[in-house]
């Protein structure tokens, strides 16, 4: 079967201009704004060797991966899906040495194996911080308030946050709230699927008031308060107020105390940041645990930002001013004019016009002339 010309394969795109500028300059705000709070860059290779991105994580899955066998050492690799497990191995081999806590940072492409309804898209641009040897209140709150901040160099306006406590039903489950571990999985998908009904045929109906209290942040802690004490997860509420408080009072934030769907290696907090009339997620973070080569485990709190979805929403984008310069001008004034931030475009014959370039201004007899 021949592939008609041009085409790409389901969920790979292009970007062309002036999306493919946006999104470099997205990336390198991004970075720089992360940089600033004393994350230093890593820049993990795109593929490795299967078991070693599957290693470091609790909860990476095989199935997620792209994998193919490296014709040169004959070897099982995969694609990146996420840049977090590259870093918690970074951690743990390259950097072990280094005093805790770590702060890195990161950007580039990773590829998912497959797309998400709301992203068709498996090529993806994730740039992010990760805080290791340290998932405490104080941590959760550098990690959130980071990328608060740096959603809004990056142009997102009125960021919205939705907090969940991806272990807590698992924790419920072995401890105050016991079930049948025959009935755990079934738990698990009747709660993903938010089926109220489904807990009452499980008898599991203890679990309710964690569906019920969704929503607003202040009326889902009010809900799920008596429930806390009862259960003894009040900690968890505590520390979620603590965090509530300390973000930014423009940011809207939300609960979901059972929601874990993209959640598989966070522990005690995860959350979903979105940005008003962009599409999907821009961004999800939360604590995990890295397994060292010793079995050892190490607490971590961390953000990815999504940089394509901004992208899509127009953001990154600048116009600039456009100097077109006819035959014969002078290539040190030019180069003047480059450092100061301007974009030329030279003539390379007579025809050439500046229209057919979309200049905006023209050089002539040493002088820039706006058109
Ligand atoms: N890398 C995760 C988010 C994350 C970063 N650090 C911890 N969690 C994701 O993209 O879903």
């Amino acid at each position: 079967m021949t592939i008609a010309h041009g085409l790409l394969p389901e969920g790979l795109r292009d970007r062309l201009p002036p999306q493919a500028e946006a999104a470099s300059r997205l990336l390198h705000h991004v970075i720089v704004a992360i940089n600033r709070h004393g994350y230093e860059r890593v820049s993990p290779p795109l593929a490795e060797f299967e078991e070693s991105l599957l290693g470091r994580l609790k909860s990476a899955r095989k199935q997620d991966l792209l994998r193919f066998v490296d014709p040169v050492s004959q070897r099982s690799l995969a694609l990146r899906p996420d840049i977090t497990g590259q870093i918690g191995r970074i951690a743990t081999t390259r950097l072990n040495h280094r005093p805790r806590p770590l702060r890195l940072a990161y950007g580039g492409t990773v590829m998912k194996l497959r797309a998400t309804q709301l992203r068709p898209e498996r090529e993806l641009m994730q740039a992010g911080a990760e805080l290791i040897g340290n998932d405490s209140v104080a941590a959760v709150i550098e990690i959130l308030g980071m990328a608060v901040e740096t959603l809004k160099i990056a142009g997102v306006k009125e960021i919205s946050i939705d907090l969940t406590l991806p272990d807590l039903v698992e924790r419920l489950a072995d401890t105050t709230l016991p079930i049948d571990a025959s009935k755990k999985e079934k738990l698990f998908a009747v709660l993903d699927a938010k089926d109220a009904g489904g807990l009452s045929e499980l008898d599991a109906t203890g679990y309710r008031p964690l569906l019920e209290a969704a929503g607003p942040f202040d009326e889902a802690i009010e809900k799920l308060q008596p429930m806390a004490e009862k259960l003894g997860f009040a900690d968890r509420l505590e520390a979620l107020k603590t965090i509530r408080a300390s973000l930014d009072p423009s940011v809207h934030v939300t609960l979901d105390p059972t929601e874990r769907h993209g959640f598989e290696y966070q522990t005690w907090i995860g959350f979903s940041l979105f940005g008003s009339g962009i599409l999907g997620e821009i961004g999800r973070g939360g604590s995990y645990t890295i397994i060292h080569q010793d079995k050892r485990e190490e607490q971590a709190v961390g953000f990815s930002l999504y940089i394509d979805p901004l992208v899509d929403a127009g953001l990154g984008q600048k116009k600039s001013r456009k100097l077109f310069l006819p035959l014969g001008h002078d290539p040190e004034q030019a180069r003047a004019f480059r450092q100061e931030g301007w974009i030329t475009i030279a003539a390379l014959d007579e025809e050439d016009d500046p229209v057919r370039h979309q200049c905006t201004d023209i050089l002539t007899g040493g002088h820039i002339k706006p058109l």
